[in-house]
C-alpha cells in the first residue's frame, strides 16, 4: 500500500460549553485532521494537540509544521506503508508523539479499511460496547457543579470525573459526594496543579472514597508523584506523565501510579498505547481510555482501544454532544452509559462531507 499523499485539514470545533481544567479554559477546538491517500482508498487519524502548549509541549501549529517538514516526507521513502514500517520510520525524529499519532492513526485507518479489518478486531477487544465516564470541568459555582453532573448522571453516565485545582477540591468534590451518595464512580483530575506541598491537602480526598487521583503533580515528577503514593490511600493515576511504554515501566516500577489513563495521541499513537495496555496488565496496573476532546474520528479509534480486556475502569469516551453539537461523523450517543465499539473496516466512521466542509477552516496537501 503505497502512499501518494497526505492532506492536513483544519477544523473549527465549537464546543457546546466552556471547558475549564487548572491549565484553562476551552471554548473551541481548532482541530487538525490528517488524511492519507493511497491507490486503495484513504484513512483518517485526528491530532489532540491544543492550540496552544498548555497540557503538554505540543501545540496544533507546531504538529502541523513538524508533519510538514519530517513526518509525512519521512513516509515518501517506504517501499510500502503498513503502521509498524511507518512507525519506525518516524523514531528518529525526537517527541511530537501528538502528530506522530495523528498520521499513524490515518496510516493504520488505510491498511485496515484496505483489508477490511477493523480498529477494534486489530487491536484486540474483548467487548462490543464500553462503559462510558464523563469529565466536569471547574465551575464557577458548587450548584452550577451539581446541576452539571446530575445532567450527566441523568444521561446515563456510570462514572464522573471532576477537574480540580487548588482552591477548588475538597469542597466540589464533598458537594458531589454527599448529594449524589457514595455509589456514583467518581474521581477528580489535577492536570499537574499541585506540589508535593499539598499532600496533607490532597490526603483530604481519601474521606471521599474516588477511584483515583490524576495527576496531581507535574508530568516530569515520577520519584515525587511516588512520594505522594506513599501517603494517600486514593490510588494515583498519571496521564502526562506516560508518554510511551517506558514511561510506564518506570512509572511503575517507582511506585509512581497504579493506575493509567492511556490517551492515544499522547502516547504517539494506537500501537504504543497497546504496548501500554499490555504491560500494565502483566504487572495488574489497571487503565481507562483518556480523552482530549476528540470529533467522531478519534472518538471511534479511542472505543476500539477502550474495549481491549485490560481496560477495567470508564474512560473519557463520552457521547458526541458533551462537546459538540455537531460531529464531523454520525454522533456517538450514548446508551445505558455504554457507547457501542465501532465494527466497520478501519475507523468504522467516516466524516460527514457536508459537516466536514462546513468546519473546514483550511487544507494542505502533501504529495508524498
Ligand atoms: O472527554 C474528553 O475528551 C476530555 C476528557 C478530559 O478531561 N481531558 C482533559 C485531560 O486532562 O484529560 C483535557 C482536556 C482538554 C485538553 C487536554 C486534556
Amino acid at each position: 500500500m503505497k502512499i501518494t499523499g497526505v492532506e492536513l485539514r483544519r477544523v473549527a470545533m465549537p464546543l457546546v460549553a466552556p471547558f475549564r481544567t487548572s491549565f484553562g479554559t476551552e471554548t473551541e477546538r481548532d482541530v487538525l485532521l490528517v488524511r492519507v491517500v493511497t491507490p486503495e482508498g484513504e484513512g483518517w487519524g485526528e491530532c489532540v494537540a491544543m492550540s496552544d502548549p498548555l497540557y503538554s509541549s505540543e501545540y496544533v501549529d507546531g504538529a502541523a509544521e513538524v508533519l510538514r517538514r519530517f513526518l509525512v516526507p519521512a513516509l515518501a521513502a517506504l517501499p510500502g506503508a503498513g503502521a509498524h514500517a511507518a512507525e519506525r520510520a518516524l523514531a528518529p525524529f525526537k517527541g511530537h508523539r501528538m502528530a506522530k499519532a495523528a498520521l499513524l492513526t490515518a496510516v493504520l485507518d488505510a491498511e485496515l479499511r484496505a483489508t477490511g479489518t477493523s480498529f477494534a478486531d486489530f487491536l484486540g477487544a474483548a467487548r462490543d460496547r464500553v462503559p462510558c465516564g464523563v469529565s466536569v470541568g471547574i465551575m464557577d459555582s458548587v450548584p452550577r457543579l451539581l446541576d452539571a453532573v446530575a445532567g450527566y448522571v441523568d444521561e446515563g453516565y456510570v462514572r464522573v470525573k471532576l477537574k480540580i485545582e487548588p482552591g477548588w477540591d475538597v469542597e466540589p468534590v464533598r458537594a458531589v459526594r454527599e448529594r449524589f451518595g457514595d455509589d456514583l464512580l467518581l474521581q477528580v483530575d489535577a492536570n499537574a496543579a499541585y506540589t508535593l506541598a499539598d499532600a496533607p491537602h490532597l490526603a483530604r480526598l481519601d474521606e471521599f472514597g474516588l477511584l483515583l487521583v490524576e495527576q496531581p503533580l507535574p508530568e516530569d515528577d515520577l520519584v515525587q508523584h511516588a512520594a505522594l503514593a506513599r501517603r494517600l490511600r486514593t490510588p494515583v493515576c498519571l496521564d502526562e506523565s506516560i508518554e510511551s511504554a517506558r514511561d510506564a515501566a518506570a512509572a511503575i516500577s517507582l511506585g509512581a501510579c497504579s493506575i493509567i489513563n492511556v490517551k492515544p495521541g499522547r502516547v504517539g499513537g494506537y500501537l504504543e498505547a497497546r504496548r501500554i495496555h499490555d504491560l500494565c496488565r502483566a504487572n495488574g496496573v489497571a487503565v481507562w481510555c483518556g480523552g482530549m476532546l476528540e470529533t467522531g474520528l478519534g472518538r471511534a479509534a479511542n472505543l476500539a482501544l477502550a474495549a481491549l480486556p485490560g481496560f477495567t475502569l470508564p474512560g473519557d469516551t463520552s457521547g458526541s454532544r458533551r462537546y459538540y453539537a455537531t460531529d464531523v461523523t454520525e454522533p456517538f450517543v450514548l446508551d445505558d452509559g455504554h457507547l457501542a465499539v465501532p465494527t466497520g473496516p478501519g475507523l468504522g466512521v467516516d466524516p460527514l462531507p457536508d459537516v466536514l466542509a462546513e468546519v473546514t477552516t483550511s487544507t494542505r496537501w502533501l504529495p508524498v
